[in-house]
């Protein structure tokens, strides 16, 4: 796992000796990562492209019925091929009043965890579990962890969200998830067989930068957004702005999302959608079905040729360039 710090002002310089390092690693534990240069893929002869799925499911405040649909999910995604599942934000619980996450909070070794991670070694399947309720630094907060487990159950990666729900929605809810939630500070992207992970949730989607540096600075392939997004905001925005940030980044993109009512005064947008790196949806789970999985094939060669044929990533110019020249 690479984590570095996220900071407002991206240094421009792409860290190569860690990728290198990171992609050795890869090799040497035999996990070999699928990798978009030329000299990658013939040190490694793989396959080059793999199935993945994204899960869609109403979530509610009761922890088993929670799993059990995702247990569901998972057998059918393994039965679908799909050696990945993304599940949404807040798939093992959404509370129905303020401060309900809150008493469920766990760490990452405790038992609700622990279950997924079991879940993911007896169906032999990774899970990229955004938004899971972690205990805080204090008994007052939480954190909103992307994590994501192997297919041997084991932790590889987690992500806290950097940007927190604070918002009045126009014509909706007024939220403060900053109330019981600490803001994470680090970027984190961890190497997989499905390629490099760029690890993010919900909200974080509006703000391009944080994806900017998991490209340029971290090298990723494929960005995660699993989400629970309003029903207001997500009819406006969900779709142009995940097929922005995948066409920007030339990644594939994979958010799942929450949808239909969870409780009284909670309604999330569904669309769960796979995006590739030319900007098409190449799985979708409109809104209108509250659960259930919809798969996608990886194509390495895919993403290999548009980063060449586009090579958007020599042709940026760094900050300090279109300031200077501004003046
Ligand atoms: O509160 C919880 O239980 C867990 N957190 C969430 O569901 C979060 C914060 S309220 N939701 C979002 O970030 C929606 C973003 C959104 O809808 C947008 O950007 O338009």
């Amino acid at each position: 796992m690479s984590v570095c710090r996220y900071v407002a002002n991206y240094p421009l310089k792409p860290k190569i000796n860690t990728k290198q390092i990171n992609f050795m690693k890869f090799i040497s534990s035999g996990n070999a990562p699928r990798r978009c240069s030329a000299t990658a893929d013939s040190t490694t002869a793989m396959a080059n492209s793999v199935r993945v799925a994204v899960a869609q499911m109403t979530s509610t405040n009761d922890l088993a019925a929670n799993f059990a649909t995702c247990s569901r999910l998972v057998k059918e995604a393994t039965a679908a091929g799909a050696k990945l599942l993304s599940f949404p934000e807040n798939f093992s619980y959404v509370g129905a009043e303020d401060g309900d996450s809150l008493k469920i909070a766990e760490a990452l070794d405790g038992p609700i965890m622990k279950q997924y991670c079991s879940l993911a070694r007896e169906s032999n399947i990774w899970l990229s579990l955004g938004g899971f309720q972690e205990k805080g630094s204090d008994d007052s907060h939480l954190c909103n962890t992307h994590v994501i487990v192997d297919d041997n159950g084991n932790i590889r990666s987690k992500y806290r969200k950097i940007h927190l729900f604070d918002v009045d929605v126009p014509g909706g809810m007024v939220y403060k998830e900053s109330r019981f939630t600490e803001a994470g500070k680090d970027i984190v992207a961890v190497d997989s067989p499905f390629g490099r992970l760029g690890l993010t949730v919900c909200y974080d989607l509006r703000f391009p930068d944080l994806y900017q540096q998991l490209r340029f600075q971290e090298q990723v392939q494929v960005l995660f957004v699993p989400s629970a997004f309003t029903k207001i905001t997500g009819q406006a925005h969900w779709e142009i702005l995940l097929r922005a940030r995948a066409i920007e980044t030339q990644c594939y993109v994979i958010a799942a999302a929450q949808a239909g009512k969870n409780n009284n005064k909670r309604e999330s947008y569904g669309d769960s959608l796979i995006i590739d790196p030319w900007g098409t949806i190449v799985g979708r789970l409109p809104d209108r079905l509250s659960t259930g999985i919809a798969v996608a094939d990886i194509d390495f060669s895919l993403l290999d040729s548009i980063r060449t044929k586009m090579p958007i990533d020599k042709h940026r110019k760094p900050i300090d360039f279109w300031k200077a020249s501004a003046l």
